[in-house]
């Protein structure tokens, strides 16, 4: 396989947000129903309106009824026909397109759990066994294996009807000797076939709708009290039918989705059990009967590997809740509340540009209407009027853009605040399961996204809505017919746009994914760049961000095409609308039925329409791409963090007594290792405690669930007796100094580093303590002293400056319990002898209570106690010269280090920090 990349899960490829399965079903159940009433009603105003004209002849002879059908301008017959061809035609295109629905579903289904699979098995480097429900044994390659035969054996088909659905996207990377499906049978996937279906629904529907639109217009009505409403029923009906079509094929399918994922969770829950109803669930959603040949591999796995992306608490993954459009607006409402004053202001010059904006036409038709008139005072009058209406228009319209743009812009800031807030307060295990990239993304991409429609939308919204309504009934009361006949264009159009919408909010939410991902890859290579550097890997990383951005950008380009083609289509219809409109206006006006003005306010009115559809359609759409961004920043704005840091007692002294009770802990990411396995420990105030052992056996971690970071998954730490979930981790951590493995500086100036979260100080106080940390001569050697700034993270300074620094941070804070997680390992032993001795002054000083991580004897040796952990267990606890009488792994590692520190005088270059950690690793081998 080669490339790292190609194992990764992409996080839109395996979350599917779809609704819980009752609401699916009800969704489903609704639009089934919706749809038998609109064809019942088609049938019914069709066969009303048949009767209206022949009340004695319900029943016609086939002579009646051929001369019925063929009478366009005076009969009705064709249209109870039409009506009944539709409600035959369109349910079994749409049973047809749903069984494709079903395989595209099942097929897509079964290759997000074999991607899920595989990454799983790419994780584990000796392969996960899969068994496949007929007994079979298989096994997933390796990392370097060919990816796409691990997807082969998930899928586990041969010769499968889906072979060459979408599925066969996993199988890509098939055996090369196999040749690949043509591109036509990739092409004409169960999914293809059921777009195309309905895509065909759609003419169909047009077609039907242009006839009885043309029949309208062209009918000769005896009485207009009944018919022409009838006639109108028919219009809208057609638009309903089809509309309902393609929304119950899609419900289906989020009915399908919905169950398979259902089944995928009780997967994860029951194991074996579960793994088998998903499977029995796959095969009988493939329509197959192939239950036997679908392989799961651990499905616990399979599930927990989908969920990776999810936002996290303490306590584990939490579900985002799905911002729809709806939710989006009321929110982003909610977010510009304060902002009543400037949006009042703004709605009022909208409602007067709308207002002065509807009058236009009409004065536009009249003045030329009073122009062939030869009617000069009414011209001059109109004209009048029309300059000052379209003044007023444009004052106000100006007014109002500068309102919404205002409240738009403090909106952004709002939610600027509002998401860092949000992402700050998160608990540390969600940091784990994130990237710093992620989040920058989501704080200036999806922030964007979702604060820039905010800028226009609101006005654009209600002002093309106005425009909607007031052109609307205007173009009715100018002519009825000729609105008739121009409104059949209308469904289409809004048919095409919703259709497009929908499928580009999904594509959008696929593309922000993706930025997402080439932000962290970009970030993630920037941080490391030294890394980078070393081992002249640019180009592997160029590779990773360009992947994602080209990725993006496929979509971004599939989107235009799209885009471009419904547009092109709209326009279409738009211009077929405008080319009836004047024919058959054109036709009115000569028949003496309509003025010239009137046809050309009509044609203005029309105009307004369409740009106020279009205008509307904009502006969904781009609600539709903010509420995908707003369930993102959103999702972030509202989880409160498990562990809440104002919750709890506040601590105002503290004495510095530590009990770890029965202490079990794993981390959430790995919840398969357990990492601290029954740990009892007592350390009393003022007592200083050093953790030593193997890497990885668990002391930073002790060092974490002291700081709070985590909570223990059992047992408790106790504080003063009191448990440290009860306590205001806040308070706790003014009288707690900590400094970490690796030292965490900000990009700013050396004093400003040391005096981190201090509020006050003196100078003589910062020198004491960088004196103390044995830092204050190094900081004085540069020419800026402690207003030298230190680059980001620290990078302009010597890993033991840093750690100096650090030391000195802490020593600051004056605190009752110090938690050292190897504070001196990035010293030199010159240094660290002086920062040691730091150290112990600060300890004999005020009876504080330590508990040091260290790898040197030098630093545990004097420690009050001296815990060895190994493998999340305490193997021994004792002091020095306990634990050197026992002669356990302590013992033998104090001669090894004597030994060492013998060798290390004749050979000086010897790193002492890196052989006394191989020591003690190899002492406890
Ligand atoms: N955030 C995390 N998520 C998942 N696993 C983690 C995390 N941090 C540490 N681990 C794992 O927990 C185990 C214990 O790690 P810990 O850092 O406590 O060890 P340690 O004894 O301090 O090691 P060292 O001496 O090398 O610092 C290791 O196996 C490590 O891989």
């Amino acid at each position: 396989m080669g490339k790292r990349g190609a194992t990764m899960i992409k996080p839109e490829e395996t979350r599917v947000e779809t609704p819980p399965l009752p609401v699916a079903k009800k969704w489903y159940n609704y639009t089934c129903a919706a749809l038998v009433v609109v064809f019942l009603a088609d049938f019914a105003s069709a066969l009303s309106l048949y009767w209206v004209l022949h009340p004695t002849h319900l029943v016609p002879s086939f002579a009646f009824f051929w001369r019925s059908l063929c009478d366009f301008h005076k009969d009705s017959l064709d249209l109870v026909v039409l009506a009944l061809a539709r409600a035959l035609l369109l349910p079994g295109i749409a049973y047809i397109a749903s069984c494709f629905a079903h395989q595209a579903e099942s097929s897509a289904s079964e290759q997000a759990l074999s991607a899920a699979l595989k990454k799983k098995s790419a994780s584990k480097p000796n392969g996960l066994p899969v068994s496949t429900q007929n007994g079979n044994d298989l096994h997933t390659p390796l990392l370097g294996g060919d990816a796409g035969s691990s997807a082969t054996a998930s899928t586990g088909r041969r010769g499968s009807p889906l072979e060459n659905g979408v599925g066969s996207k996993a199988k890509e990377g098939d055996s090369e000797d196999k040749e690949g499906p043509g591109w036509w049978e990739a092409w004409l996937t169960p999914k293809t076939k059921k777009d195309v279906l309905l895509f065909g629904s759609f003419l169909l529907c047009t077609a039907f709708q242009v006839f009885v639109g043309a029949k309208c217009v062209a009918f000769y009505f005896q009485r207009e009290g009944l018919e022409g409403p009838l006639m109108g029923i028919a219009v809208l009906w057609i638009n309903l039918e089809s509309t309902l079509t393609g929304r119950l094929v899609e419900a289906y399918q989020t009915k399908v989705r919905a169950r398979f994922r259902d089944a995928q969770e009780k997967a994860a829950k029951e194991g074996g059990e579960g793994a088998r109803a998903a499977s029995a669930l796959l095969g009988g959603l493939k329509g197959t009967g192939q239950a036997g040949s679908m392989i799961l591999m651990d499905p616990v796995a399979a599930a927990r590997a989908l969920k990776e992306t999810q936002l996290r608490g303490d306590k584990g993954v939490r579900e985002e809740s799905d911002v729809g459009q709806r939710t989006y607006l009321l929110r982003a409402l909610g977010l510009a509340r304060q902002e009543i004053g400037t949006i009042s202001l703004g709605l009022l010059c909208l409602a007067l540009t709308s207002g002065s904006g509807l009058i236009l036409p009409h004065y536009q038709g009249s003045i030329l209407d009073r122009v062939i008139a030869f009617d000069e005072p009414g011209f001059r009058r109109d004209v009048l009027l029309l300059v000052s209406f379209s003044l007023a228009t444009g004052i106000f319209g100006g007014i109002r853009g500068l309102c919404f743009s205002v409240v738009g812009k403090r909106v952004l800031k709002t939610l600027q605040d509002k998401l860092f807030t949000g992402i700050i307060k998160q608990d540390v295990a969600y940091f784990d399961a994130t990237t710093s990239g992620e989040l920058t993304s989501r704080l200036t991409n999806d922030v964007g996204s979702m604060a820039e429609p905010l800028n226009w939308m609101i006005s654009t919204l209600l002002r093309s809505l106005l425009q909607l309504a007031g052109g609307f009934l205007l173009c009715f009361f100018t002519s009825w017919k000729l609105s008739m006949l121009a409104f059949t264009t209308m469904a289409p159009i809004m048919h095409i746009t919703a259709t497009y919408s929908r499928w580009s909010r999904e594509l959008n939410r696929k593309r922000y994914a993706l930025l997402a991902e080439a932000n962290s890859a970009a970030s993630e290579a920037l941080g490391n760049i030294r890394t980078v550097r070393a081992f002249s890997t640019e180009d592997l990383e160029l590779d990773k961000y360009q992947n994602k951005t080209l990725a993006a950008m496929t979509k971004g380009v599939t989107d235009a095409f799209a885009y471009s083609f419904a547009v092109a289509i709209n326009n279409w219809l738009d211009l077929g609308a405008s080319v009836l409109i004047l024919w058959y206006g054109g036709v009115l006006v000569m028949a003496g039925h309509l003025s010239i003005g009137k046809l050309i306010t009509f044609q203005l009115y029309w105009n307004q329409i369409q740009s106020g559809y279009q205008t509307v359609m904009q502006v969904l759409m781009s609600l539709t791409r903010a509420a995908g961004a707003a369930q993102r920043v959103l999702s972030l704005v509202d989880a409160l963090p498990d562990i809440d840091p104002n919750a709890g007692t506040m601590v105002s002294t503290l004495e510095g007594d530590m009990k770890l009770e029965d202490l079990h802990f794993f981390y959430q990411m790995r919840p398969a290792q357990k990492v601290l396995d029954g740990i009892n420990l007592h350390v009393a105030p003022g007592q200083v405690c050093a953790l030593v052992g193997r890497s990885g056996g668990g002391k930073s971690t002790i060092v974490h669930l002291l700081m709070r970071f985590y909570d223990p998954t059992g047992g408790r730490v106790l504080l003063d007796g009191w448990d440290l979930r009860s306590l205001n981790l806040r308070s706790v951590h003014r009288h707690m100094g900590v400094v970490a493995q690796d030292t965490q500086m900000f990009a700013t100036s050396i004093e400003e580093n040391i005096t981190y979260g201090v509020d006050s100080y003196t100078q003589d106080e910062l020198h004491e303590c960088a004196r103390n940390a044995n830092a204050h001569e190094f900081i004085l050697q540069f020419p800026d002293g402690y207003a030298t700034r230190v680059g980001e993270r620290g990078v302009r300074l010597s890993g033991g400056q840093r750690q100096r620094i650090a030391i000195a941070r802490m020593l600051l804070r004056k605190p009752k319990v110090l938690l050292l997680d190897e504070a001196t390992s990035a010293l030199d032993s010159e240094s660290e002898a002086q920062v040691q001795q730091a150290l112990d002054r600060l300890i004999q000083q005020g009876g504080r209570t330590v508990v040091l991580v260290a790898h040197r004897l030098s630093t545990v040796k004097n420690a009050d106690t001296i815990v060895v952990l190994d493998k999340g267990k305490v193997v021994e606890q004792g002091t020095h010269d306990d634990l050197l009488r026992q002669g356990g792994v302590y013992g033998k590692l104090v001669q090894r280090q004597l030994a060492k520190e013998r060798n290390k005088i004749e050979n000086p270059d010897v790193d002492g920090a890196n052989q006394a950690s191989d020591e003690i690793d190899s002492l406890l081998e």
